[in-house]
């Protein structure tokens, strides 16, 4: 079984941030991500990262006002000053954290925003991050998010659209972080693309469709897809970014017994 990551921020919501930390590794977790560390000092993160013996594997770039519904600045014009500032920003919490791994969200573009002005922007920003993140020995994952339920208006919802972009900036440092639940959606073909697709891919994410709950909930076969990584000899983490249907315990059935 590949190494697998509890998403904080949709798992163990039962209980308050700080201690999922704690529970996430009394389920036998490693590792852990979440969206965004940045309302919570870096010293009580890495706290509880080494008081758990767990891995801070993934967290997003800031991603603009995200409860007024942005999800992303990355594409946004007028908005590169407060890009780089959170590049930098995310690269102080990742060396306290030890992450080596950070997704950039591309964000919505406005109807009024021209597709090729906003093509440009996420190219020049992405190739600003990964020189800065290169220097950090850092990765810098962009992720494809599906348009059709969670996200419509995301401008990178399919694995084409980040390969584009992927060769269009050209930095060794920058790669694909294929969530099988959106992908699910965009594209289907999962163990394919994933074939095709192993040598840009810097982390994958799960969930199960439809309702982006647990494996065995929707129609997602993970005992092969997760089979599929091994053989491939896929060595990246895997985020079980779910939202459990009932509580966090009852839904890592998958965990324990395999898929
Ligand atoms: O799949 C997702 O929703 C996430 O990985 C994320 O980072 C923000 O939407
Ligand atoms: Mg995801």
């Amino acid at each position: 079984m590949p190494a697998f990551a509890a998403n904080l921020s949709m798992l163990f919501t039962e209980a308050d941030f700080m201690d999922r930390f704690r529970l996430a590794r009394e389920a036998g977790f490693t590792g852990v991500e979440y969206l965004f560390p940045y309302e919570w000092p870096e010293e009580d993160l890495k706290r509880e990262l080494e008081s758990h013996g767990l891995t801070q594997v993934l967290f997003n770039l800031p991603p603009g006002n995200w409860a007024a519904g942005e999800r992303g600045i990355a594409c946004l014009p007028d908005r590169v000053e407060e890009f780089e500032a959170g590049v930098d920003h995310a690269i102080r919490y990742a060396r306290s954290l030890g992450c080596r791994q950070v997704n950039c969200l591309a964000g919505i573009r406005p109807n009024t925003l021209d597709e090729s002005v906003a093509w440009q922007t996420l190219v020049d920003n992405v190739g600003h991050a990964a020189v800065r993140f290169e220097d950090e020995g850092m990765t810098l994952c962009l992720e494809a998010i599906n348009s059709r339920v969670d996200i419509p208006g995301f401008f990178l919802d399919t694995s084409a659209r980040v390969m584009q972009l992927i060769e269009t900036v050209d930095a060794d440092n920058v790669k694909l972080q294929y969530d099988l639940y959106h992908m699910q959606i965009m594209e289907g073909d999962l163990i394919r693309s994933v074939e095709c697709l192993l040598p840009w891919i810097g982390h994958v994410q799960f969930a199960d469709n439809p309702g982006r709950h647990e494996p065995g909930t929707g129609e997602i076969n993970f005992r092969n897809v997760f089979a599929a990584l091994d053989r491939l000899g896929y060595g990246g983490w895997v985020g079980a970014e779910y939202r459990p249907r009932g509580s966090t315990t009852e839904s890592l059935d998958w965990f324990r017994n395999g898929a």
